[in-house]
């Protein structure tokens, strides 16, 4: 595939509906007060009761917020293989493309107790591809943005 085939691809996988680029946030950037986080939470318990987590006994959800109002959820999948687990970050970029694709703009994960989780260093990065750096996740310590979260990332800007 050429490079700007490769671009469109990204561009396509992103949704393809406005002109925005991968990792980019909506003008004006996500604010946290837009999502409502009470569904969102109940979102990714939901998820997180689906989990397959037999090896670390425990289960994670996350679930995060579409810029087009859409709810896009996952949950952790761990192997026998130990290190194949996929954390439920995975599990919800895959949804976030199967569904339609589009920009994350609001994140939040939690543990069976429905504890806020932090996402690990592997799924920051994840997350960037699909809502850049204004992407608002809840944390144990308040509301967050990406950008915060992973300064000074690497991303689609890097490869154009
Ligand atoms: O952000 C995270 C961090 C951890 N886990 C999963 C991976 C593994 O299955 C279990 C214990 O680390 O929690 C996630 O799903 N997301």
């Amino acid at each position: 595939m050429t490079q700007g085939g490769d671009r469109e691809a990204r561009d396509t996988a992103h949704g393809g509906r406005d002109a925005r680029e991968p990792g980019t946030a909506p003008a004006g950037g996500p604010d946290a007060a837009e999502a409502d986080w009470p569904a969102l939470r109940a979102a990714a318990r939901d998820a997180m009761s689906h989990a397959y987590a037999p090896y670390s006994g425990f289960p994670v959800g996350a679930a995060a917020r579409v810029d087009d109002g859409r709810t896009v959820s996952g949950c952790n999948v761990e192997n026998a293989s130990y290190g194949l687990g996929l954390c439920a970050e995975c599990g919800l970029v895959s949804e976030l493309l199967r569904t339609g694709g589009g920009t994350l703009t609001h994140f939040t994960c939690v543990n069976r107790d429905a504890e806020i989780l932090m996402p690990c260093g592997r799924c920051r990065q994840l997350l960037y591809e699909f809502g850049g750096p204004a992407l608002v996740l809840e944390t144990p310590t308040g509301f967050r943005t990406l950008g915060e979260l992973l300064p000074e990332a690497f991303g689609p800007d890097q490869l154009r």
